[in-house]
């Protein structure tokens, strides 16, 4: 794969790196002017008497200093105009990472094992001394570049004194730079292959030091056993490092004693032929002075920031390959007002897997239906809603909206319709309201769908508690937070979902959204939605059957497919799986073992049919 390094820098601006171009440089020829100016120096000293001597070395001699102080004020300069061209390519190098992997129109991409760890590797957070951010590529070959010219200006000097000594030099100094290059190599190559090792290092260190697992380490003491598993993955990883440690040390050595060998080979000449009259003591500083300045610039660029950037800029590139840019909107809308939803003849496997999730399934929801899906676990109604969502397209057949297929309104025009309640929703650490707002973070924040949302979701007496009502954050981490419990979190989700809707979505969706909370919160939540839905459509999955009963049809699914279907009462006439379900449920109630079906007395199976709405 072709890799540009500097492409990164781009997002530095012009300005910044010229100037930065402009600073590398003038460092890259300074040895050069310095063997000049050294040359110069001593060949003024040379038969000067005494009290011209200061006349004749005062120009060079403030010339050296100059090129001194230039030094210094150049490393000054550089450093802040270095930083900032860095953070500027990182952080538009991120953006643009982030961007493309929340552009992906379904989750079936990013849910590849390997996608993950390109992502990983192409975040430019560098977890270890191996990995490098795209800006330390780009600058070493920036470095690198300049370097080449700073080399071509002292073997110019060097060739100005003594033309002999610039292949001996020259030709060492390229091999053992290359040579140099190949062994930074083989050592970062030697520790990427410990990163699993690591991995799983890190995973005992996490263990022992986290909160979670330190019940377990105290009550089963596995606090040394840990430390042991630890240990050993530490030495498996390290173990081989250590040795090609051993071995780079001793190529740094040898490269060492072939710089003084072949120095020597120019130095001893050139002194010798200074000392014999054949040349001038100037001419054997400079071309020491040059000479020595190649050794040098082999190393204004480490090549431990080449070899560590191209992991990041390779995971870069395939990654943008792999995830397609945002894609336009598609180019259908949906008309204004209710629609009806269709499966028709969906199929579905997950990327990857053989296994067929859905099974030529037709389903249809009508505007304003409160549709409730059951099944056991592993029959795929999770699925069945992410397909729903857009997150992932089906493997054949198709779904409408209001008669258009979702691939032809296109993600983003489909999600503003739709709003959701997934099973494994996310505790943002934001306050309440934006916690809530962020059902249409597209839209300026509406006051009245917030606050109706909220109403919906129960959410009035839980925020009534918080220290700040809606701008309390929602992490006891930040100033002024607090931490909700589970319901509580559950409740601030719904309202999400339903600030959505009161702003517009016309399809609420919902996976087990009232798991953790309280019966009477749950019943007073499904009262108001079934009250107020109008032509929303509500999907529910609940395992809790005395909510599902509220349903206007049931829909049981099993093997992929809808095996029965109708009103609670249906159903329970039908005497099927569903009745089943609800009788076992009913029964294990009435022993005291699960929770799932009390509720308020008059919504108990087994006790009662007709629903009650409480206030
Ligand atoms: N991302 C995924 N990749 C591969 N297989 C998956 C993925 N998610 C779910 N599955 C598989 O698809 C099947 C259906 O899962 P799904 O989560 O839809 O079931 P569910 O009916 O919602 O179950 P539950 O009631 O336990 O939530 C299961 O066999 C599951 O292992």
């Amino acid at each position: 794969m072709r890799i540009v390094f500097l492409r990164p820098l781009r997002a530095a601006g012009p300005v910044l790196l010229t100037a930065l171009l402009t600073l590398l440089l003038l460092q890259a020829l300074l040895p050069a002017a310095t063997a000049l100016a050294m040359g110069e120096l001593v060949g003024r000293v040379r038969g000067v008497p005494g009290e011209e001597l200061w006349q004749a070395v005062l120009w060079p001699l403030l010339a050296f200093t100059g090129l001194l102080l230039g030094t210094h004020l150049l490393e000054c300069l550089t450093e802040p105009l270095d930083f900032l061209a860095r953070a500027r390519a990182d952080g538009d190098h991120r953006r643009r990472l982030l961007l493309r992997a929340a552009s992906t129109p379904t989750l079936e991409v990013l849910e590849r094992p390997g996608t993950r760890q390109l992502l990983r590797t192409a975040a430019a957070d560098p977890e270890n001394w191996t990995e490098r951010k795209p800006s330390d590529g780009a600058v070493a070959q920036l470095r690198l570049l300049c370097a080449a010219v700073g080399f071509g200006a002292s073997a110019v000097v060097l060739a100005g004194y003594a033309w002999w000594a610039v292949p001996v030099l020259v030709v060492p100094a390229v091999a053992l730079r290359v040579h140099f290059g190949r062994s930074i190599s083989a050592f970062v190559r030697r520790w990427l292959a410990g990163t699993g090792a690591w991995d799983q290092m890190m995973v005992w260190a996490s263990a022992l030091a986290s909160g979670g697992a330190g019940k377990d380490v105290r009550v089963f003491g596995l606090g040394e056993w840990m430390v042991g598993r630890m240990r050993h993955h530490l030495l498996e990883m390290f173990e081989p490092v250590w040795r090609e440690h051993i071995r780079h040390l001793w190529r740094c050595l040898a490269h060492g004693a072939v710089v003084l060998a072949v120095l020597l080979c120019v130095f001893v000449p050139a002194a010798s032929s200074a000392a014999g009259g054949e040349s001038t003591v100037a001419a054997a500083t400079a071309a020491l002075s040059a000479g020595w300045s190649l050794f040098t610039l082999a190393e204004y660029c480490d090549p431990r920031d080449v070899v560590g950037a191209r992991a990041c800029l390779e995971a870069t590139a395939e990654l943008e390959r792999l995830l397609p840019v945002r894609p336009a909107a598609g180019a259908a809308d949906l008309a204004e007002g209710p629609f009806t939803v269709r499966f028709e003849d969906v199929s579905f496997r997950y990327p990857g897997t053989d296994r067929t999730v859905l099974d030529r399934l037709d389903l249809e929801i009508a505007p304003g239906e409160l549709l409730a899906i059951v099944g056991m676990n592993g029959a795929g109604k999770s699925t069945l809603i992410k397909l729903l969502a857009g997150l992932y397209t089906p493997t054949s057949g198709r779904i409408t909206a209001g008669g258009t297929d979702l691939a032809d309104l296109g993600p983003e025009t489909w999600r503003r319709h739709v709003s959701m309640v997934f099973q494994d929703f996310v505790r943002y650490e934001l306050s309440a309201a934006e916690n809530v707002v962020l059902g249409r973070a597209d839209r300026p924040r509406d006051e009245q769908a917030l606050a109706r949302a909220a109403a919906d979701a129960g959410l009035s007496p839980v925020l009534q508690r918080l220290p700040a009502g809606w701008d309390t954050p929602l992490a006891r981490s930040r100033t002024g937070g607090v931490d909700l419990s589970g319901g509580q979190w559950q409740q601030i989700v719904l309202a999400r979902a339903l600030y959505a809707v009161h702003s517009g979505a016309g399809l609420l969706v919902l996976d087990e959204p009232t798991a953790h909370l309280d019966v009477r919160t749950e019943f007073d939540v499904f009262a108001r939605l079934a009250r107020r839905r109008g032509d929303t459509g509500v999907v529910l999955i609940s395992h809790r059957l005395s909510t599902v009963r509220q349903a206007d049809r049931i829909v049981l699914l099993d093997g992929g497919r809808i095996t029965e279907q109708g009103t609670h009462d249906e159903l329970m006439a039908l005497g099927g799986t569903y009745a089943e379900m609800f009788h076992i449920q009913a029964e294990r109630f009435r022993r005291g073992y699960d929770d799932r079906l009390d509720g308020p007395p008059d919504d108990r199976p087994g006790t009662a049919t007709t629903q009650g709405e409480s206030a």
